[in-house]
């Protein structure tokens, strides 16, 4: 490793070749670079020294409990201060003494913490998945690293919604709290039986997967609903993967495991739970927010759902007259999926790794917004960047429910001479745009090609070189997923996959190609695809509808394989269309089939 001078900070004089970016990353220092903000932040030239300039010992705050052994090594690099249930006054005070901080989801690291840290602070460990609780731009803002400790609960938390399957069906916690209020009640308490029973699992990644292998030793048939999770995975465990619809209609459990996210918030809500088999009972140790909480209350008045157990909520905790919580079919434990002995010591020992490496400068594989990339080819690449993520995301929605993404290729053309255009930063934000929208994982040029390859997706590149000036980085990026079927059958090309194409006209992101349709419709807030017989007066008809809707329309751009043929129209909007905006717009005679597309 390069010796570096122990000040906290230098600023880069010379310009940086794109082809240095590899060796640029054994040096200790980093160029942050938030995902989330590309689109609006001029990204600072600044590099922070992150780790062995540090002159002494550095010191490491841990502010909520750490497994024994993770402790171990923090304490054999740093000098480490356990202050648990520190106030955020205390907080805030603590940390400009502090180089690193170490916490779970009960402490809030808030800008305040990273303003009040004096530029100190370089790492952010949060020992578990969900990052919920840190202010990521901010952390980036202030050069500061996040990492996270993504798999040691995993089991634990699979464990745990197991603990409450079986102890809802049996009535566990709530005969144990009349047998402590002196009653004995054996005819009242009389549960339900598991084996033979259907148990939808309702997201199939690492936790639900672990569910439904040990449902199924229960002697449960267990059913799993993951638009995105390969079906061939599910039948090597036993496990059919069903549509949404499906797997509400046929469960007598149903065990949640999705990541929250704008698809997912409130997904069991009123209109879902009437899809729901009379007497359904239903786990929760994912997050609170993918329940309507109010609707579940009415669901479980109505004897729609006999039963719920949840591990965690909208608001944790939650109100004390929280009518859930109250509710006496309803069984609670205060977010404990993670809380076992053997679960906190793996998740300290790999937070704890993840801290020290990054203080001494390393890659963190698990690192949550930090990628290394030279100021130079980020402010050149900047554009071409949004568009990356930008075809991620359309490519990954326009898949049909049930087709795993296994096979995807990602088409550069440009005049550069391939040395001349490192192009990871675009890979790592396809990969983030292809992965982000279904799963709880955050993505970046750091973790992109290992998340990937841990989500069994391989990202393939081939470089078209064309003639011309080398001046601009690249004439179009293509995004390919092969081997799935498509909610949007247009988006299929002749080569059979799903196809997106996009180009950067004047600084801003365009797509330009949808299967074999040419569009121009600019990247910017959401797309409507339609594809309908071209003839006169559809542009109108569907921009009166989105008008009366009051959805402004930014673009629209028909692209058509011939006169009076089959076109696509490509729309893009402000706001997202209302259900019936959109079945307003299906139900128009010519259209014959559309998609909402959420950038
Ligand atoms: N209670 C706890 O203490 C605790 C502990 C660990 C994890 N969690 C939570 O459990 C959840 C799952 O964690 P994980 O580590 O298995 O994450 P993961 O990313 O491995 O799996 C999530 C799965 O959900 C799928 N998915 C995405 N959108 C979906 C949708 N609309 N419908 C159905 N499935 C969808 C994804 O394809 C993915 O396979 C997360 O919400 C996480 O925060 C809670
Ligand atoms: O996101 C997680 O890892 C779990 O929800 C556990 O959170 P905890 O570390 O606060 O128990």
């Amino acid at each position: 490793m390069a010796a570096a001078t122990p000040s906290s900070s230098f600023i880069s004089s010379k310009p940086l070749k794109p082809n240095t970016l590899s060796s640029l990353t054994k040096l200790p220092t980093t160029f942050t670079l938030n995902p989330n903000t590309l689109q609006t932040q001029t990204p600072r030239r600044h590099f922070i020294i992150v780790s062995s300039s540090l002159s002494s010992k550095p010191t490491i705050l841990v502010a909520e409990k750490l497994g024994a052994a993770g402790l171990d090594l923090l304490k054999d690099f740093a000098n480490v201060d356990c202050s648990y249930n520190l106030s955020p006054e205390e907080l805030n005070t603590k940390i400009s003494l502090c180089d690193a901080l170490i916490v779970r989801s009960g402490t809030k690291v808030s800008r305040e913490v990273f303003e009040s840290s004096g530029g100190r602070l370089k790492v952010v460990g949060r020992a578990g998945v969900g990052i919920d609780n840190v202010d990521l731009s901010a952390a980036t803002e202030h050069g500061c690293l996040v990492v996270n400790a993504p798999t040691a609960n995993t089991v634990a938390a699979a464990e745990h919604g197991i603990a409450l399957l079986t102890a809802m069906a049996r009535n566990v916690a709530q005969a144990d709290a009349s047998i402590k209020a002196g009653k004995w009640l054996r005819n009242k308490y009389v549960g339900v039986s598991l084996v033979g029973k259907t148990l939808a699992v309702m997201g199939f990644g690492k936790v639900g997967t672990e569910v439904a292998r040990r449902a199924k030793g229960l002697g449960m048939h267990v059913i799993a609903h993951d638009p995105y999770a390969p079906a061939d995975r599910a039948h090597a465990i036993g496990v059919e993967l069903v549509s949404f619809d499906e797997a509400l209609k046929v469960a007598d459990f149903i065990s949640l495991h999705m990541p929250l996210t704008p698809a997912t918030n409130k997904i069991l809500n009123d209109e879902n739970f009437a899809k729901m088999k009379k007497g359904v009972r239903i786990v929760n140790v994912a997050r609170g927010g993918v329940i309507d909480e109010d609707a579940l209350v009415r669901a479980l008045d109505a004897g729609i759902v006999a039963q719920a157990a949840l591990d965690v909520f909208t608001v944790e905790p939650p109100p004390k007259d929280s009518k859930l919580v109250q509710h006496e079919n309803v069984t609670v434990t205060p977010h404990l999926g993670a809380s076992t002995m053997e679960a906190q010591e793996g998740v300290a020992i790999e937070i704890a790794e993840a801290v020290v490496g990054a203080l001494r400068g390393e890659l963190a594989a698990t690192a949550v917004n930090a990628p290394m990339v030279p100021a130079e080819v980020l402010t050149e690449l900047k554009p071409y960047v949004t568009l990356s993520e930008k075809l991620g995301r359309l490519a990954v929605q326009l898949v049909a429910g049930g087709s795993g993404v296994k096979s995807v290729k990602v088409t550069y053309a440009s005049s550069r001479a391939p040395d001349d255009l490192d192009t990871r930063l675009l890979r790592a934000m396809v990969t983030k745009g292809l992965i982000e929208p279904i799963s709880s994982v955050f993505v970046n040029l750091v973790n992109a090609d290992f998340t990937a390859k841990q989500r069994g997706i391989r990202i393939s590149e081939e470089r078209i070189i064309l003639d011309g000036s080398p001046e601009s980085p690249l004439e179009y990026i293509q995004v390919q997923i092969a081997n799935v079927e498509s909610r949007f059958a247009s988006a299929i090309s002749e080569t059979g996959l799903i196809t997106v194409e996009g180009k950067v006209k004047d600084g801003v992101p365009h797509l330009t190609k949808v299967g074999a349709f040419e569009v121009d419709v600019s990247l910017e807030g959401n797309i409507i695809l339609c594809r309908q017989v071209d003839q006169p007066g559809m542009i109108g008809t569907v921009g009166s509808i989105l008008g009366e809707e009051n959805v402004n329309v930014s673009f629209m751009s028909v692209g058509r394989t011939a006169p009076r043929k089959q076109a696509v129209m490509a729309i893009g909007v402000d706001e997202q269309p209302s259900k019936s905006a959109l079945k307003r717009i299906g139900d128009i005679p010519a259209v014959e089939e559309f998609v909402f597309l959420d950038l």
